[in-house]
């Protein structure tokens, strides 16, 4: 199997060629992924919500990054692994986002951040890409903008959102960023900005027109239903089998059939007389 690199990426939207990514938070799950061919990892802030559950992204810290990229990077060699800067450690200014960008990688062992959004942030992406620490951009729904949009809402609905997505998209191209994730944009929309820009677009419920797609492991794998958007496709029942597990183990314990001689260790039980 072949590493992914940023390289990777620049060839997939020269040559067509899908680009896939999905979440992972840790390192048995990365071994797995690392199995399955995919290009790329993210480990998303949305771990707030799928691995710690908080109701929103904006809780997770910068360590919470670091513990959990460290823990992929140990799982996977192959896929691109890139890892969300949390909210509130790329706004405070040009060096308190560099130096926490430099942290995921030398501590979390990641290649490349992802940030939320376009035109006001350009300066810090351009930074970061000063810094030889690739950037990967994320506009459209931007969670970490939850309490400003007012809800987790599709962007790209009305003229005002259309002009600033085509702004936000032009302004991550131009500071350096190596990719662009599109949340939540409507499909013609996100094929427009697909075929404007020269960097590849990874969609997640942007339609099938993006250069690449991105899911959340548990959304795909049917293993979280606190909410399923309308963008996922379970493409398994993981959630299911664990339950089916849990009970079967719980079953076995309570009526003596696990565990068996096979779970067992021995000794000489000769050393067990008149104990
Ligand atoms: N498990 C999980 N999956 C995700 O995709 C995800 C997270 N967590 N956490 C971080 C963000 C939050 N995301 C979200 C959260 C909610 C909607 C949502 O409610 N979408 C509605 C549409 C809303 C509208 O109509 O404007 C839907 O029906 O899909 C979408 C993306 C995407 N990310
Ligand atoms: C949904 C993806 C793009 C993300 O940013 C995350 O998982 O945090
Ligand atoms: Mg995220």
């Amino acid at each position: 199997m072949k590493k992914a690199t940023v390289r990777t990426f620049k060839e997939a939207k020269e040559t067509g060629e899908k680009l896939t990514m999905i979440t992972c938070y840790d390192y048995s799950t990365a071994k797995l992924v690392d199995k399955s061919g995919i290009d790329s990892i993210l480990i998303g802030d949305s771990l707030g919500m799928t691995m710690l559950g908080y109701e929103d992204t904006l809780s997770v810290t910068l360590e919470d990054m670091i513990h959990h990229s460290s823990a992929v990077a140990r799982g996977a060699k192959h896929p691109l692994i890139i890892c969300d800067m949390p909210f509130l450690t790329y706004s405070t200014g040009i060096r308190d986002s560099v130096m926490n960008a430099g942290r995921l990688i030398s501590e979390g062992h990641a290649h490349a951040v992802k940030l939320e959004g376009g035109t006001e942030v350009k300066d810090v992406i351009k930074a970061i890409v000063d810094a030889k620490i690739p950037v990967c951009a994320h506009i459209g729904l931007t969670p970490q903008s939850v309490n400003a949009f007012g809800g987790f809402r599709v962007q790209g609905k009305d003229e005002a959102t259309v002009a600033k997505l085509f702004a936000d998209a032009k302004a991550v191209e131009e500071a350096g960023a190596f990719a662009v994730v599109l949340e939540c944009v409507p499909a013609a929309l996100a094929k427009k900005l697909t075929e404007m820009l020269s960097i590849p677009t990874i969609g997640i419920g942007a339609g099938v027109d993006c250069d690449g797609q991105v899911l959340v492991y548990q959304d795909m794998l049917g293993m979280f239903d606190d909410f399923v958007p309308k963008f996922v496709h379970q493409f398994a029942h993981i959630g299911e089998a664990m339950v089916q597990g849990f009970k079967d183990y719980n079953d076995a314990v309570k009526d003596g059939s696990f565990p068996t001689k096979e779970h067992e260790f021995t000794m000489d039980e000769r050393l067990l007389e008149d104990k």
